[in-house]
């Protein structure tokens, strides 16, 4: 079975082309690393699967069904920064997504209702680490939890396919291994398929089944407008493949050092 076809697909704005014949099939459960040079259209691309763009020419199905025109709750999306609500606290942005859903017109639930919805939420935060924080504001949590608030509010929907947005890449190196633990728990027990932007080959690599890598391949200047990145490696990676394992292992020494000056306080220097 195939969760994503991607059918030569092209994307031009205003007739200068950024995409240019992108054809891939992705089967279910998978984590696709996007990685490509600035500009190459990676989040064209993801804002193609989540309906936010249409493709100019081709066509992408999911499981076997055209894409729907305008972005729906099977798909959820973490960009790098401004996920969440800054005026709603983190059960709140939560909780948001749900009311949204089951009261279209007013936004809002009450009784019995919303305290299933606060529930849901509760359950969410739980499941990012963040249940301590449930009350704080999005100004009041740290990056790293921001974007662990981030991943809550895109998963409450339950989606079947993730779509992330250089999630990690403004995050400290120590934050950033705890929360590619995270990511690979979730993606893992959820079943979803994940496809993320990343511009650190390490990160695509480590959490990637399969990388995927964008790139310009015509450089004369007559050729620039009508021709834009097309696929230029796409490397399938086993989760246990010894180089994940070795990531790993430089992650943790990273958050080694990033915990170095907690450990100089607990001796009282
Ligand atoms: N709505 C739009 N209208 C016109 N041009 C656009 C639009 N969105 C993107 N582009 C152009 O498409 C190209 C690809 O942009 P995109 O943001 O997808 O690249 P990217 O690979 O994600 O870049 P980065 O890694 O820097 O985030 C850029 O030249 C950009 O200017």
């Amino acid at each position: 079975m195939t969760a994503v076809s991607i059918r030569n697909v092209w994307k031009d704005y205003d007739g200068q082309v950024v995409l240019e014949n992108i054809s891939f099939d992705v089967a279910p459960h998978s984590f696709v690393s996007l990685v490509g040079p600035s500009g190459c259209g990676k989040s064209t691309f993801l804002r193609m699967l989540l309906s936010q763009e249409a493709p100019s020419r081709g066509e992408i199905r999911v499981e076997g069904e055209p894409l729907a025109s305008e972005p729906m709750p099977d798909r959820g999306m973490v960009f790098q920064k401004y996920s969440v609500y800054p005026h709603l606290t983190a059960l709140e942005n939560v909780a948001l997504g749900l009311e949204l859903e089951r009261s279209p017109l007013l936004g809002r639930l009450f009784g019995a209702r919303r305290r299933a919805v606060l529930e849901e939420a509760a359950a969410g935060l739980e499941a990012v680490g963040l249940a301590p924080a449930r009350d704080k504001y999005p100004s009041q949590l740290s990056g790293g939890m921001q974007q662990r608030l981030a991943i809550a509010q895109a998963l409450i929907k339950k989606p079947r396919i993730l779509l992330l947005d250089e999630p990690f890449g403004a995050l400290d190196p120590g934050i950033r291994a705890d929360i590619h633990d995270l990511m690979l728990d979730l993606w893992w027990n959820t079943k979803m398929t994940v496809f993320m932007v990343s511009h650190d080959l390490r990160e695509a690599f480590y959490l990637g089944t399969r990388v995927i890598a964008f790139d310009r391949t015509r450089t004369r200047p007559e050729e620039q407008a009508a021709y834009g990145a097309t696929i230029t490696f796409d490397i399938p990676l086993d989760p246990a493949d010894p180089i994940k394992a070795r990531i790993r292992a430089a992650e943790d020494a990273a958050a080694k050092d990033l915990d170095l000056p907690v450990s100089i306080q607990t001796n009282g220097i």
